[in-house]
């Protein structure tokens, strides 16, 4: 689903003294079937931007469209059901939103709260939990008897379980070691692959780098940068007023100027670094 803010502002206690701007007039689009990324230093709004996509936060003035939908600060909160099974949402720290007494009955409970049968529940669990790379016999357990990387899963589990088009992942992989980590961006790229729309909240360049196909960048709640990954990192204005961080490679290579190395532009993955320096050692 192709998603647009129009102007969008967000004030958090308008009307208040402790009134905070979370978002600034963005206007900005998110396209269909692709992998975006949206960074931004700490408070800078990235997570009130995303909330927007499914209606649980309203904008303050300006419109947000998602899909056939159009959310306004009129939007009330009748009839949302169908908006927030095209677009779920994994928290940060999603574990933490575990709650049924078996890992089955919380990866069903979506489904069943947009509609399903137990049955077609029941089997959306079984193949979910099986996509998350976890082994069906978890099922029956309880959620709380597994580790904090099994417990990540099975919340994952539970929002793809109810088969959403727009998938937004807010730093899903946050406290996850580094193998963890790959599986399970890597299972984010193949649903990509697979005809979703993801949009991913990081912290994490190469996470960026690897696996992004449009970043957005905010800084104090307005949208500063966007476009492909590799436009973005090479950005020198967003560079020298570090309002960006590059990823590990582009940071090498920046290193290997001062070593006689020269880069049209910076390369942002390990094997665009290992080609070109193939290219200038070979004297290409
Ligand atoms: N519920 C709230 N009430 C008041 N202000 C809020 C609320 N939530 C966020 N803010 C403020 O809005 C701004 C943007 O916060 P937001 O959580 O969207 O940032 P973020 O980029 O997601 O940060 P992080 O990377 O730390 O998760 C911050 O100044 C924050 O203090």
């Amino acid at each position: 689903m192709e998603i647009t803010f129009e102007h969008v502002t967000h004030s958090y206690n308008p009307n208040s003294p402790t009134a905070s701007l979370g978002l600034d007039d963005v206007s900005f689009k998110i396209q269909d079937k692709k992998f975006t990324a949206i960074v931004g230093q700490t408070g800078s709004g990235k997570s009130t931007l995303v909330r927007h996509i499914n209606a649980l936060l309203k904008p303050t003035s300006g419109t947000i469209t998602v899909g056939d939908r159009v959310i306004t600060p009129e939007t009330n909160n009748k009839n949302l059901k169908p908006l927030r099974k095209q677009v779920g949402m994994v928290f940060q720290f999603p574990e933490s939103q575990l709650f049924e007494d078996t890992v089955e009955k919380d990866i069903m409970f979506g489904p069943m709260n947009f509609g399903a049968s137990a049955d077609e529940a029941e089997a959306a669990a079984h193949k979910m939990i099986k996509l998350v790379g976890l082994d069906e016999s978890l099922l029956e357990q309880s959620p709380f008897d597994l580790s904090g990387g099994q417990m990540r899963r099975v919340a994952i589990a539970g929002v793809l379980a109810s088969d959403p088009e727009t998938i937004i992942l807010d730093e899903p992989t946050a406290g996850l070691d580094p193998v963890g980590r790959q599986e399970i961006m890597d299972l984010f790229k193949n649903l990509q692959q697979e005809g979703k729309t993801i949009i991913l909240i990081t912290h994490n360049m190469d996470d960026v780098a690897n696996y992004a196909e449009e970043m957005a960048v905010i800084h104090r709640g307005k949208l500063i940068a966007q476009g492909v990954p590799q436009e973005v990192f090479n950005n020198q204005e967003l560079l020298q007023d570090d309002l960006l961080t590059l990823p590990k490679s582009a940071a090498f290579a920046k290193e290997l100027t001062e070593k006689g190395f020269s880069f049209e532009k910076l390369p942002i993955t390990i094997n665009e670094l290992g080609t070109e320096i193939e290219q200038q050692l070979n004297g290409d």
